[in-house]
């Protein structure tokens, strides 16, 4: 089994001195292609630094990140350039926003990042994109004409169009309602199985994580644990473990 992606003794510090956050201490992990995975874990415990760095937004202060689903790239000392268009051209994200641009029409969306790189994509890349996340026929579409599952559904076929070897989301369905956010994992989870797409995750809602293969819990800027047969109450429960007890004044 290759690996997406590939984070060894991953470290990252905000501030210095007493006031220093240890927002990464340490992470190592594998990330396998093909795989769906959830990063959870307390507020402040490191889930979106991970992500960032993970996909390049952000640079660790030690460790490295290894891109895989094509020749390995070390992300980690690579110049703001080569670090652009790798993540223009092996990276997909999904955020909670879903980031369209209201005058564009769901393919305009869709071919935009690759137009701003300079390359055409072609019509039936684009409407396979579209296809594969149920928008067949929508492409005209403003977003004003779309409902939020379809609107994230569009920021999913854009990141999926360029066939990236890693799918980065942070909380893709955090402006969704449960049903609507439930389609859309289960498109994630179908995509993954269906497409060999790797997806990771970070999410705070267990339901959400029970879609994936496996979970990874973080607590204080390090890895506090594994499951790879989550349901929603093994995740709750977990995560309750997780989070510090307060203490009776
Ligand atoms: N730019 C920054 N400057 C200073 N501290 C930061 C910065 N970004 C993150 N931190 C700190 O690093 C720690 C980890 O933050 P991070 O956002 O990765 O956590 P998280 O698990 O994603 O939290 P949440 O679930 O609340 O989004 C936190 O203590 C946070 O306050």
């Amino acid at each position: 089994m290759t690996n997406a992606v590939r984070l060894t003794g991953l470290r990252k510090t905000y501030g210095s001195g007493e006031s220093a956050v240890h927002a990464l201490a340490g992470v190592s992990l594998s990330f396998a292609s093909g795989g769906f995975t959830a990063v959870m874990g307390p507020s402040g415990s490191g889930k979106s630094t991970l992500l960032q760095c993970a996909a390049g937004l952000d640079r660790p202060d030690a460790g490295s990140v290894l891109l895989g689903g094509g020749p390995p790239v070390e992300l980690t000392g690579l110049s703001e350039k080569r670090l652009t268009t790798l993540r223009r051209e092996r990276i997909g994200f999904v955020f909670q926003s879903f980031n369209l641009l209201p005058t564009l029409t769901a393919e305009q969306n869709v071919s935009l990042p690759a137009r701003l790189a300079g390359r055409r994509v072609s019509r039936k890349a684009l409407r396979q994109a579209l296809s594969e996340v149920g928008l067949d026929g929508r492409g005209g579409h403003r977003p004003h004409e779309m409902s939020g599952g379809q609107q994230q559904r569009v920021a999913l076929a854009r990141a999926l169009v360029t066939r990236p070897a890693v799918l980065f989301a942070d909380e893709p369905t955090g402006a969704l309602d449960t049903e609507t956010g439930a389609q859309v994992l289960r498109l994630l989870r179908g995509l993954v199985d269906g497409h060999g797409l790797t997806v990771i995750m970070v999410t705070h809602d267990p339901v959400a994580a029970s879609y994936a293969h496996r979970v990874v819990y973080l607590a204080d800027g390090r890895v506090a644990g594994e499951d790879h047969e989550p349901t929603p109450s093994r995740v709750a429960a977990a995560l309750a473990d997780l989070r510090p007890v307060a203490v009776a004044a």
